[in-house]
């Protein structure tokens, strides 16, 4: 098997690490939030793997045949087409992006006060069940974070029949399969744990929707790592792991490979037509659902690259390599590495920060001063508030997320974020904890101002 990319590079965007006074400086003016830096003020850009990909010479030359039709658009059947052949759902509407799908689900699916569940919510796919006015429950495996197992995304099936049997699924708006799963650190859920959902979601009358922002290499893991599916291709196991649900929301600004958009299908008329009603007033027609027919060409594409195995193995090989480098080193990190991102322990890493003082956030701010590198939270910072009692809810994981986009950066660049967190790590002690100065009442860690305690 040959080392490099499954592709070579046609064009270059210049990057470079400004000098660390300047970085101090820049750090202070963004209130102490990564997501208030310059782009241009970052060596390397791990905060999101969200619309941040490379995309291919497929998708740009596809994107000059857009239809820019308000209706019915030529695009739009080719996206159709490619979304009904991968998952075998007819109905499928464009979002502007995956929140949009969302917003568009939930509005028609919870009635306030219902519970819906989920393996584990990612915090936009949470805010949108509570603003519906919902109830999410996460009801995930619990796994030690440092010791293998191969699918520590999974549902805790025997936790969803008794949440059923005690809270009657009449309450229950849907069941939410995240896949991979983000929150848990892009963790896989197995094949054998999405068919027994769905077997248990069928048996009590629940709807079983998707979140599949990142379905591709989900599909990859249960093909390197469950009994059965080594020789199968990834596109046949989506097919196999779309068949245990009603229907799918979707960010496509990761496994479609997009800079932007969404995506809702279902298998069933109605369904289609219920949240379709959510989809003109918020997004726009059902044909376009607030994208351009560029946009939506190069999704079409997009979608089917994702489930190239060379591309999967290029793909989660390299953020496989980043793991082992820190592994190696002694940091903790979550084990083993997802499929988009390495999930730093910072509880472990910074044991001296109670967890609301934000230990994860605290060494996002460490690894940018270190090394230029821009990483997120994913611990009790992002998880928020309780909205009943309104106290700081304390997350299972205390993470910070190195989340690698898509055919953007070589290993060397790993090497270069190898680098920093093993600098910050060995002057870990001196890292300080963060309290807010400004704390939005919704998804809080986009937007807060913090100090440092
Ligand atoms: C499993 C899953 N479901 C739905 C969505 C919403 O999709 P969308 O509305 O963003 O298209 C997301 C978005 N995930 C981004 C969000 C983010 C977080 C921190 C920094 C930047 C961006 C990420 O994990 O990076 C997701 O992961």
């Amino acid at each position: 098997m040959p080392k490099g990319e499954p592709f070579k590079i046609k064009m270059v965007e210049p990057i470079r690490l400004i000098p660390r006074e300047e970085r101090e400086a820049a750090l202070k003016a963004a209130h102490y939030n990564p997501f208030f830096l310059r782009s241009s003020d970052v060596y390397i850009d791990l905060l999101t793997d969200s619309g941040t990909g490379a995309m291919s010479q497929f998708q740009w030359s596809a994107m000059m045949l857009g239809d820019e039709s308000y209706a019915g658009a030529s695009s739009y059947y080719k996206l159709k087409e490619t979304v009904t052949d991968i998952t075998g759902y007819e109905y499928v509407i464009p979002t502007h992006q995956g929140r949009g799908a969302e917003k568009s689900a939930f509005s028609q699916l919870i009635r306030p006060g219902m519970y819906v569940l989920s393996n584990m919510f990612f915090d936009t796919t949470r805010g949108h069940v509570q603003l519906a006015g919902g109830r999410p429950v996460d009801l995930l495996m619990d796994y030690p974070t440092d010791e293998f197992h191969p699918f520590k995304g999974n549902m805790d099936t025997a936790k969803l029949e008794r949440f059923i049997a005690e809270h009657g699924a009449e309450n229950i708006a849907c069941i939410v399969m995240t896949v991979t799963n983000n929150s848990a650190g892009g963790q896989p859920v197995s094949m054998a744990n999405i068919r027994e959902t769905y077997q248990i979601a069928k048996k009590h009358g629940l709807l079983v929707l998707f979140d599949v922002a990142r379905y591709a290499e989900n599909c990859h893991f249960i093909r390197m790592r469950e009994e059965g599916y080594a020789d199968k291709a990834p596109i046949d196991i989506a097919r196999e792991m779309f068949s245990y649900g009603d229907g799918l929301m979707m960010s496509a600004k990761k496994d479609a490979l997009v800079n932007i958009g969404g995506l809702l299908a279902f298998r069933d008329e109605d369904l289609f037509t219920r949240v379709g009603a959510a989809v003109v007033p918020f997004e726009g027609f059902l044909t376009y659902g607030g994208l351009a027919g560029r946009d939506l060409e190069a999704m079409a594409v997009g979608l089917r690259e994702a489930l190239d195995p060379d591309y999967l193995a290029y793909r989660v090989g390299q953020v496989q390599y980043l793991g082992e480098l820190l592994r190696s080193a002694g940091v903790p990190i979550q084990w083993p590495v997802g499929g988009h991102a390495v999930f730093i322990d910072a509880a472990k890493f910074l044991p001296h920060i109670p967890w609301d003082q934000f230990p994860g956030h605290a060494l996002t701010l460490a690894l940018y001063i270190e090394g230029g590198v821009r990483a997120v939270e994913v611990g009790s910072l992002m998880l928020g508030r309780d909205p009943e009692t309104g106290e700081n809810v304390r997350s299972p994981f205390e993470f910070t997320r190195l989340a690698i986009p898509r055919r953007v950066y070589t290993n060397q660049h790993m090497e270069d974020v190898a680098e920093a967190v093993i600098n910050a790590y060995k002057r870990r002690e001196e890292i300080r904890g963060v309290r807010f100065t400004k704390e939005p009442k919704v998804l809080r860690h986009f937007t807060a101002h913090f100090d440092l305690v």
